[in-house]
C-alpha cells in the first residue's frame, strides 16, 4: 500500500475543510486552533436546534465525550444522523471510557446511533469500548497502545470503522489492516487536549481523504512529527502546548514524509 501523506496535507490544506466538533469544555479552543493551525476550519456547536445544519455544511462531524450531560447526547445522536444522512464521516472520540458506568452506557447508545468512520481513544479506553474490564484513570489510559490491538481490531470489525489507539506507539486498525506509527514524545501527555487534536485533525484528513486507513494514519503521523518538532523547541508543558500549535502550521508536507515512521504490517 502507497502511503500519500504529503498529499494529503498539501489537499487539507488546499481545501481548508470544515470541522464539525462537539467536543468537551476542557480542550474546546485548543482543538479549534490546533484545526486552524494544520489549515483546517473549525466549528463548535452542539444545540440540539442547529446541529443539523451545521453537518449538512461540514467536511466531517468529531464527537468528543469528554464533558457529557444529557443535553449534549442528545445533540450528538441527532448530529450523527444527520451525518448518516448528508454522507458525513463521523469521528468518535470516547473519552473517559471505563472510567464511569454513564460514560460507558451513553458510549453504546451512541454507537447503536450510528456507526462512525472512525474510533479514536487511548488505550484504555479503546479496551474499555471492546468490553474488557478495565479502570480508565478519569481521561488517562492505564494501558499500553500495542497492548489493545485485539481490542481494537474486535471493535474496528463490530462497528465496520477504522480504529486508531493513540500511545508511544499509535496502532491504527481498519478491518485485516494495521499500522503502526511510532512518532511522538512523551511529554504530550503532560498536555490536556492531546488526544482530543489527534481526533479533531483526523476529521479533517477525513474530510479530504475517502481512505479512512490513510486518513487515520495520516492524522497520527502529523500528531507525532509535530510533537517531535515542537519538542526540539522546548521541554516544559506550558511552552509546549504552544510550539506545537507552532510546529502543526510550519510543517512541510515533505518534512511530514521525511519524518514519519510508518510500519504497514
Ligand atoms: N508515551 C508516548 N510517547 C510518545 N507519544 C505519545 C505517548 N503517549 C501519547 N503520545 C501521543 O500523544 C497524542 C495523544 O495521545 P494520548 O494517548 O495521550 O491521548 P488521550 O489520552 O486521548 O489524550 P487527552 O484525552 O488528554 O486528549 C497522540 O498523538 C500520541 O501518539
Ligand atoms: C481533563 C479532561 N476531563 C474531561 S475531558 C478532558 C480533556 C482531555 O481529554
Ligand atoms: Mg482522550
Amino acid at each position: 500500500m502507497k502511503l500519500n501523506l504529503a498529499e494529503n496535507l498539501t489537499e487539507l490544506r488546499a481545501k481548508s475543510p470544515l470541522v464539525h466538533n462537539i467536543t468537551n469544555f476542557v480542550v474546546m479552543n485548543y482543538t479549534a486552533n490546533a484545526l486552524l493551525a494544520i489549515g483546517a476550519s473549525p466549528v463548535m456547536a452542539h444545540a440540539v436546534e442547529e446541529v443539523e445544519d451545521m453537518v449538512a455544511i461540514a467536511g466531517a462531524l468529531v464527537i468528543n465525550i469528554g464533558t457529557l450531560s444529557p443535553i449534549w447526547v442528545e445533540g450528538m445522536k441527532k448530529a450523527m444522523l444527520a451525518a448518516v444522512k448528508f454522507g458525513k464521516p463521523i469521528i468518535l472520540d470516547p473519552v473517559g471510557a471505563g472510567a464511569t458506568a454513564y460514560r460507558n452506557v451513553t458510549l453504546s447508545e451512541l454507537l447503536n446511533t450510528a456507526s462512525p468512520s472512525l474510533i479514536r481513544g487511548n488505550a484504555s479506553e479503546i479496551l474499555a469500548l471492546a468490553g474488557s474490564n478495565i479502570q480508565t484513570k478519569g481521561v488517562d489510559s492505564t494501558a499500553n497502545s500495542t497492548d489493545s490491538l485485539q481490542a481494537a481490531k474486535l471493535l474496528s470489525e463490530k462497528y465496520g470503522c477504522v480504529v486508531s489507539v493513540s500511545g508511544a506507539t499509535d496502532v491504527i486498525v481498519s478491518g485485516e489492516k494495521v499500522a503502526y506509527v511510532d512518532n511522538g514524545v512523551s511529554l504530550m501527555t503532560k498536555v490536556t487536549g492531546m488526544g482530543c487534536s489527534a481526533s479533531a485533525i483526523a476529521g479533517a484528513f477525513f474530510a479530504i481523504q475517502e481512505d479512512g486507513f490513510e486518513a487515520a494514519i495520516s492524522a497520527a503521523a502529523m500528531m507525532g512529527v509535530c510533537g517531535e518538532k515542537a519538542f526540539e523547541k522546548t521541554k516544559s508543558p506550558g511552552s509546549f502546548q504552544i510550539a506545537f500549535l507552532d510546529s502543526l502550521s510550519e510543517l512541510s508536507p515533505e518534512e511530514l514524509v521525511e519524518l514519519a515512521v510508518v510500519r504497514l504490517l
